[in-house]
């Protein structure tokens, strides 16, 4: 299997202060399902930010697709933004525009004709089960049920690579399975998917998926092999 992501000796360091992430090496390999763990502040939202192309490395190799994604030119980032999908913790949907627009929200920034915007979105508001709330504004919705629309715009532009931080931070155990379902639906497709959690349980639920784990912005399992966190975590 071709590597679709590689980070080789990657640092990040904010301002003037301490690295937040040292020496950070691994590689993904396509259609692999990751699970990112670590203690709250070791710096998993930052290596996703890097991951994502929304924040640029202090040093080390970013290799992305089989490119150089550090030196990329600008006018070459949207295209490789599109490549991949991002859900947030937070959601991060539109609050005036419905369900629908919403997930629509990236076939139209990318010029999609409005005439063929309808099937994949309808494809995608049956496929998150929510059909019936296509014209609902966000604010009006569960936290579980914004998280799924959440899910269906970060993945209905096909992305070859998901990645979710802590997507089932603010939703209750049976609807945390249910978003674990989709990523592991979508992952059964062929998509990479990259979810960071602190929820152990959830780890479980995916035997295949590998684990990579960060402490204070190092990441000590860069191979993906080990299955379960160290006991003093496991309260987390
Ligand atoms: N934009 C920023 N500017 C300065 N420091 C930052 C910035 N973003 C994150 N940090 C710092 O980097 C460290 C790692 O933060 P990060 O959010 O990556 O950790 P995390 O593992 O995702 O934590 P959590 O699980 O609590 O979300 C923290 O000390 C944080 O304060």
């Amino acid at each position: 299997m071709a590597n679709i992501v590689q980070f080789e000796n990657v640092g990040l360091r904010y301002g003037n202060g301490a690295e937040t992430l040292s020496d950070v090496s691994f590689t993904l390999t396509t259609g692999s399902f990751y699970f990112l763990t670590g203690p709250s502040g070791a710096g998993k939202t930052s290596l996703l930010k890097l991951l994502y192309l929304a924040q640029r490395p202090s040093r080390g190799v970013i290799r992305l697709f089989g490119e150089d994604a550090v030196t990329l030119p600008r006018a070459r980032l949207p295209g490789f933004r599109r490549r991949i999908g991002v859900v947030f913790q937070d959601f991060r949907l539109v609050p005036h525009l419905s369900a629908y627009d919403n997930i629509a929200l990236p076939l139209r920034v990318a010029g999609v004709p409005e005439a063929d915007v309808a099937v994949p979105v309808n494809e995608m508001l049956a496929w998150v089960g929510l059909s019936d709330r296509a014209d609902a504004p966000p604010p009006t919705l569960s936290g579980g049920e914004q998280q799924r629309i959440a899910i269906a715009r970060a993945v209905i532009g096909r992305p070859e690579i998901l990645v979710a931080d802590e997507p089932t931070g603010n939703v209750d155990p049976d609807m945390a399975e249910r978003l674990l379902h989709l990523f592991d639906s979508l992952n059964r497709l062929g998509t990479t998917v990259v979810v960071a959690t602190h929820d152990y349980e959830l780890l479980q639920r995916i035997p295949a998926a590998r684990m990579m784990r960060l402490e204070r912005g190092k990441l000590i399992d860069p191979t993906g092999q080990m299955r379960f966190p160290p006991a003093s975590d496991g309260a987390r």
